[in-house]
């Protein structure tokens, strides 16, 4: 099965409204390939959600950055997955790392996010990815293949999950992950759902790979076999954004 190239904008904590209006306007401007040969998804924080959808041209999607990891109630400052899908919300990126480390979010508080957003209908962007300790210490993989298999333990449909690899060294350092270093833990990846989930979730889930990724180095990371989209911090805010959405071409090409 095609993997359909995957295009994630995390614009994690930041914006204004006039500047969250601006980069809509900007993306609603832009000439970029058909939906079937990419899936663009923004990702604003939550009190921009409802004007971004509403605003937002209709081929783009938009992903909560985060959900209560089960059903809502007594849980002061949470958002949850009922309410994301009670507003039209498709998506929601979890586990990512800025909330592993610092708001201490386990691999098993991951997987039971990751396990309750699906069951409520909502698409899951699963984060995963080592710190620079744990790759100059060797243990990238079984970093890697740990924080999987807690969301893995948990999930029977992945059709509506996108893995992605994010290694914590490279998430806004500016210091990229060379097209070879991501090829290397995606193709690792995909072994892990091979032998560990089945040959078909492997063949057709979506690794994508996300870290300093910009409008000049996208285009690289695109070609590797393995690297089937991105997810992007800082460049997300920006024009190149739509670069990096174009480079979907260059894998249509290889
Ligand atoms: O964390 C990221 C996306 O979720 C990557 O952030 P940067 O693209 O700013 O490095």
């Amino acid at each position: 099965m095609g993997r359909t190239f995957f295009v994630g904008g995390n614009w994690k904590c930041n914006g204004t409204f006039d500047e969250v209006k601006k980069i809509v306007t900007t993306l609603n401007e832009a000439e970029v390939p058909s939906e079937d040969v990419v899936e663009v998804v923004v990702s604003p924080p939550f009190v921009f959600l409802s004007v971004v959808k509403s605003l937002l041209r209709s081929d783009f999607h938009v992903a909560a950055q985060n959900c209560w990891v089960r059903k809502g109630g007594a849980f002061t400052g949470e958002v949850s997955a009922e309410m994301l899908v009670n507003l039209g919300i498709p998506w929601v990126i979890l586990g990512h790392s800025e909330r592993r480390l610092l708001l201490n979010e386990s691999n098993e508080f991951v997987g039971d996010k990751v396990a309750y957003a699906l069951s409520q209908g909502l698409k899951v962007i699963a984060c995963v990815g080592e710190t620079l300790e744990q790759r100059e210490s060797g243990s990238t993989m079984a970093v890697v293949a740990a924080q999987t298999k807690a969301i893995a333990d948990q999930v029977s449909n992945w059709s509506n999950v996108v893995l992605a690899y994010e290694p914590v060294w490279a998430i806004g350092t500016g210091k990229v992950a060379t097209p070879a270093q991501a090829q290397d833990v995606h193709s690792e990846l995909r072994k892990w759902l091979q032998d560990n989930v089945g040959a078909e979730v492997a063949a057709s889930t979506r690794i994508i790979y996300g870290g300093s990724v910009n409008g000049a180095n996208c285009k690289e990371l695109a070609t590797k076999p393995d690297v089937d989209g991105f997810l992007v911090g800082g460049a997300s805010l920006k024009p190149e954004f739509i670069d990096i959405i174009k480079s979907a071409t260059v894998k249509k090409n290889v």
